[in-house]
């Protein structure tokens, strides 16, 4: 059993980064430049935002974190998008999610300019992916690409079970696992919460991609001895061990799993490193398109 360590290979994709982004100011070219939107105090938003501003100052990045209340109108959050699409000094933006209920998450995403959609989830981009054509990944599969091209782990013709269906998620993952590229080529099974038995599904899988948001729900009895397991979920659950009283488990109960695995993401230190590397090339490719446009 191998460790999919994600911690390690996005501190590989950050010196590149890094080295890139050097490179381009000792060009003359200012520095790729992300705009970070948070709306409310969620405590994991804050902390998933501060980690993405805190990791564009170690590459250096310019970013920018606007912060609203809860109470903003959905009007005047879309102005604001919009002032960040008319701001050339401004590549990317990133709408941190979830928003409150009063504002539709689609409508936000559809008025992202696509040229400054870093995180992949504007239709154009969604439809890019879809059509094979090069554009903004979706950060977390983007990663998770990322992290099987580092360790040389040949998905094709391998049967890929992915549980989950989310736009940001599930469905990208199936639609570039099965593309005609790689990382890809695999044959793949996309189940939900209306997949009549999951067990039997994932028993047949060689590659599971796990995306549902329940701590430990895939169990050692759901998988195939030699698997590759790469688990997505972040859960937090109590644990009175700690001395913050809780800590972070994935979808996938890990202990159990990872003796049965060829290949297997712990959490933390899995995939959501690797989703900032994904956002971070994604704004460094905006930066490059936008300057040679
Ligand atoms: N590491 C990272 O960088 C990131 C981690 N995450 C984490 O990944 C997880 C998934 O996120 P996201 O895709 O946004 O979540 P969503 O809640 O949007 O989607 C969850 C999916 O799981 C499916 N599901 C729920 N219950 C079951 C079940 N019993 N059996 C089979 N399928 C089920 C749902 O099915 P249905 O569609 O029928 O409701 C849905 O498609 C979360 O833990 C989230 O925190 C998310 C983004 C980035
Ligand atoms: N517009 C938008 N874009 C996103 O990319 C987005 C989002 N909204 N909303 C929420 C999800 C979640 N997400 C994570 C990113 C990094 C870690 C991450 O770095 N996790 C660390 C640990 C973090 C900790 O210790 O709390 C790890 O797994 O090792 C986790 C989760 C991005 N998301």
């Amino acid at each position: 059993m191998q460790i999919l360590d994600g911690l390690a290979v996005s501190a590989h994709i950050k010196e590149q980064l890094k080295q890139e982004v050097s490179d381009l100011k000792a060009n003359g070219r200012k520095a790729p430049h992300l705009a970070a939107i948070l709306v409310g105090n969620n405590p994991a938003s804050e902390a998933y935002v501060g980690n993405k501003v805190k990791t564009c100052e170690e590459l250096g990045f310019d970013s920018t974190l606007l912060r609203f209340e809860t109470s903003i109108t959905e009007e005047e959050l879309l102005n604001e998008v919009k002032k960040l699409n008319e701001n050339e000094s401004v590549d990317g933006i990133l709408v941190q999610l979830p928003l409150p209920k009063h504002i539709s998450e689609n409508a936000v995403i559809d008025t992202i300019a696509p040229e400054k959609d870093v995180d992949g989830f504007h239709p154009i981009s969604q439809g890019k992916m879809v059509l094979g054509q090069p554009g903004f990944l979706p950060a977390t599969p983007y990663g998770i690409l990322l992290m099987l091209e580092h360790y040389n782990i040949d998905v094709t013709g391998k049967h890929c079970v992915v549980i989950g269906r989310s736009n940001i998620v599930g469905t990208p993952m199936s639609i570039l696992m099965s593309r005609n590229a790689n990382p890809g080529n695999a044959t793949v099974t996309m189940c939900h919460s209306k997949t009549k038995d999951l067990k039997a599904m994932t028993l047949q899988a060689d590659v599971i991609v796990a995306a549902i948001g329940r701590p430990r729900f895939v169990t050692a009895d759901m998988v195939k001895e030699g698997a590759i397991v790469i688990d997505v979920g972040i859960n937090r659950i109590d644990d009175a061990t700690r001395k913050s009283g809780s800590r972070l488990v994935g979808d996938v109960d890990y202990d159990n799993v990872a003796p049965k695995c060829a290949y297997i993401t712990p959490v933390p230190k899995g995939v959501g490193p690797m989703t900032i590397c994904g956002l971070m090339k994604n704004t460094l490719l905006a930066a490059k398109n936008r300057s040679n446009a």
